[in-house]
């Protein structure tokens, strides 16, 4: 099937509550989406959220980047040379991950409905459930603690409690967090490179000291220090993630070789899509070593790649933290993956089965 034309188009949802990090605060989930035609109407869609503080990527870099280099590697190829087409998209340009992620999923969306199978079924899987955690924003603690018991609420069984503001803060908060959910739920922390390795050290040994069990500790320090998250990972026992420190396969690798982390979070916004994903869950799986398949604030387009991804490599990826479209006011998707709380559902319809789209903006159009 000839890719005949590429469509860009805008999807904004605003958040339940404001999402907040220690790099940023956002209400509304806003994703920059591509659309592949194939013949026969056929449509492959793909997505990118806007992340310069983590990817370095804006919406403005990624159309740059899809209008001036990569709309020529893909529009009037054949979605059948789906291999060639990722190399050449990875090979078009350094950099520039959320661009070569939102083409990347909307060409395995496309080609996986060329196939007439499901994306996750193209990608070895067999099973369409999934569970995921819920990120918990940082912010005062009063507000934590009600998300915590929303969520709860919810039947999340995992929550991924935001950390790095302010770390003298954020020890109490996670002692009234562990307090408040008392064995219901268990806890990850993502401390957004917000803490000094001391800091992390002291924090996570205080912890630890208290019994406070914890199934993980997420970018503690800054993404360039993997030396400081190799001596982390030997002064304490939680396990340590390494998130913004991996986008690469060369960076995981470099990872493994220092033993800087105990488990990688793969994130399609970082690898730049789903090929280099699969590539760096091999490599990781070849060194046993965990991986969890994370998301950016993204909706349902990208986050549903991911998680039929992780059906596919579900021995490689093992912990799920795709929560983007829980986290809407509602799912303008239509006829995808559904998104219930903590359950995902994978469409068994061809690729992504992705059938409509509401409140989709289309403002340019390469053919
Ligand atoms: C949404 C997801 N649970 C998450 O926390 N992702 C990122 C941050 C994404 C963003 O700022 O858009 C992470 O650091 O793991
Ligand atoms: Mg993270």
């Amino acid at each position: 099937m000839i890719i005949r034309k590429l469509e860009l188009a805008w999807l904004r949802v605003p958040l339940i509550t404001p999402f907040k990090t220690a790099l940023r605060t956002v209400d509304a989930i806003h994703d920059l989406v591509v659309i592949l035609h194939g013949d026969g109407g056929k449509r492959g869609f793909g997505s990118a959220p806007s992340t310069p503080l983590i990817t370095g990527d804006t919406h403005a870099s990624v159309i740059a980047a899809i209008e001036q280099v990569l709309v020529k590697v893909v529009v009037g190829r054949d979605i059948a040379d789906l291999t060639l087409l990722c190399q050449q998209v990875q090979w078009a340009m350094p950099h520039n991950s959320s661009a070569k992620a939102a083409l990347e999923i909307a060409m395995y969306d496309l080609a996986a409905q060329d196939m007439g199978l499901p994306l996750y079924k193209m990608l070895g899987g067999q099973h369409p459930q999934l569970t995921t955690d819920i990120t918990i924003s940082v912010d005062h603690q009063a507000k934590m603690l009600s998300d915590c018991q929303a969520a709860l609420a919810r039947g999340f069984t995992t929550l991924k409690i935001k950390v790095g503001r302010d770390s003298q803060q954020d020890l109490a908060n996670i002692l009234a967090i562990y307090g408040l959910v008392d064995g219901r739920a268990s806890l990850r922390l993502d401390v957004n490179q917000g803490w000094t390795e001391a800091q992390t050290i002291a924090h996570m040994q205080q912890l630890e000291a208290e019994g406070v069990e914890l199934e993980l500790v997420e970018q503690p320090v800054d993404y360039r220090d993997i030396e400081g998250m190799a001596r982390i990972c030997r002064a304490i026992s939680t396990p340590v993630m390494a998130d913004e420190s991996a986008f690469s396969v060369g960076d995981v690798q470099r990872i493994i070789a220092l033993q800087a982390a105990d488990i990688i979070n793969i994130k399609l916004m970082k690898t730049g899509g789903i090929s280099q994903a699969i590539a760096i869950a091999e490599l990781a799986h070849e060194h046993n070593l965990p991986c969890m398949m994370g998301c950016m604030l993204e909706g349902s387009i990208g986050v549903a790649a991911a998680a039929h991804l992780v059906s596919g490599y579900s021995d490689s990826i093992s912990l799920i933290d795709l929560d983007g479209p829980t986290l809407g006011r509602f799912d303008p998707v239509l006829g995808g993956a559904s998104f219930d709380n903590a359950s995902i559902e994978l469409s068994d319809q061809p690729g992504l089965g992705i059938e409509h789209i509401q409140g989709l903006e289309e403002f340019r159009c390469f053919e």
